[in-house]
């Protein structure tokens, strides 16, 4: 586990990925099989219904004691006092977040470049995300798929905590921990999983043993 970032199973969660169950019963489902931090990722909300569903999201992952990011709206994430924000290269880079809200926040940015590594932004993160491990439905809007190999690269280039994301599920998270991310982010395998609690703990068993094994 990363020093830094001590959570090893990430739920990326929408109203719209949700197939069985509304949000808020998939999240509760999912922190109860394991996930240990979750994102609200709406894009197509307004600042205030973004700010109602992070509220009532909020008073889950609390029960909980766990973290809750917002994605890419500051507004939202000061509104709710969340634990962090996730950043990509569209948004409000970490650089101006950081003048703009409490340094204690954690910030997440996404890598879809090499390059991007030797950023400011990047030095102002957090975290990373890498930017997708493959090609996903979910969000189309990528460019690298940096599959194993990328994880290797990038794991020798940084020492930030490293987060994999687009199409994880329990198949595939041991070999990306093995090839060097410290955790494991989800949207589909859990959201518009049957059986969210159980998914997700076969997920986690999977980190879990390979984070034993390293
Ligand atoms: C954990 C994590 N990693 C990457 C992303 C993608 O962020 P971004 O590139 O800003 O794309 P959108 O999510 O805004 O479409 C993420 N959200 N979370
Ligand atoms: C929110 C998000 N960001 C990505 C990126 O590549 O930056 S991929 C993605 C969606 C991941 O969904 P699924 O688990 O259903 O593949
Ligand atoms: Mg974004």
């Amino acid at each position: 586990m990363h020093p830094d970032f001590p959570y090893q199973l990430y739920l990326v969660i929408s109203e719209e990925s949700c197939l069985h169950y509304p949000l808020l019963t998939v999240a509760e489902m999912a922190i109860e099989g394991g996930v240990d931090i979750i994102q609200l990722r709406e894009k197509n909300l307004s600042t205030s219904a973004f700010i109602k569903k992070a509220e009532a999201l909020k008073k889950i992952t609390d029960k909980h004691r766990i973290p809750l990011i917002i994605n890419d709206n500051l507004k939202v994430a000061k509104a709710v006092d969340s634990f962090g924000i996730h950043v990509g290269n569209n948004d409000m880079p970490p650089t101006e977040i950081l003048q703009n809200w409490d340094k204690n926040k954690v910030i997440g940015y996404s890598i879809e470049y090499l390059e991007q590594l030797q950023n400011a932004q990047t030095k102002a993160a957090n975290h990373l995300g890498i930017s997708p491990i493959y090609s996903t439905a979910t969000k189309t809007d990528t460019v690298t798929e940096w599959g194993l190999d990328g994880i290797k690269k990038i794991r020798s280039l940084t020492q930030k905590p490293l987060i994999a994301i687009g199409r994880m599920d329990a198949d595939n998270a041991a070999d990306v921990i093995k090839a060097g991310a410290d955790c494991i982010a989800v949207v589909s395998a859990i959201c518009s999983a049957e059986y969210p609690e159980k998914t997700s703990k076969k997920i986690k068993h999977q980190i879990q043993q390979q984070h034993e094994n390293l």
